[in-house]
């Protein structure tokens, strides 16, 4: 188990350190467009789950969404601070 700021940690230091095999490293060298469908994707994989199926399926559906998101705050060079700031 770990929460978002954990997660980020984890994956600006794959961002930093580069290790083989991390998926991390493979979707952030595909660029903003690719992260960009995944980020749309993962978000409508998360509506389908809300309507259709059970809370686990959501909650994972919610889950990959957040990783993807950020990966796309660290492919663009975002902090979670620069977001939590309007939150
Ligand atoms: N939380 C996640 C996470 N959520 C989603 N995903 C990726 O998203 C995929 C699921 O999304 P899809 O539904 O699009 O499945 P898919 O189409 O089969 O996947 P792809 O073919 O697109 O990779 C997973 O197979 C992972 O590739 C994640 N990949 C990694 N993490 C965590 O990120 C950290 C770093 O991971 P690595 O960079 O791989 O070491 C670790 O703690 C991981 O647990």
């Amino acid at each position: 188990m770990k929460t978002f700021d954990e997660l980020f940690a984890e994956l600006a230091d794959r961002a930093r350190t580069r290790p083989e095999g991390s998926g991390t490293v493979t979707a952030l060298d595909a660029g903003v467009h690719a992260q960009g469908k995944k980020v749309l994707e993962e978000a409508g994989e998360v509506w389908i789950a809300a309507e259709y199926e059970s809370d686990e399926k959501l909650a994972e559906e919610i889950s990959q969404l957040l990783y993807r998101v950020q990966v796309m705050m660290l492919g663009r060079g975002l902090s979670t601070e620069d977001v939590y700031r309007y939150l």
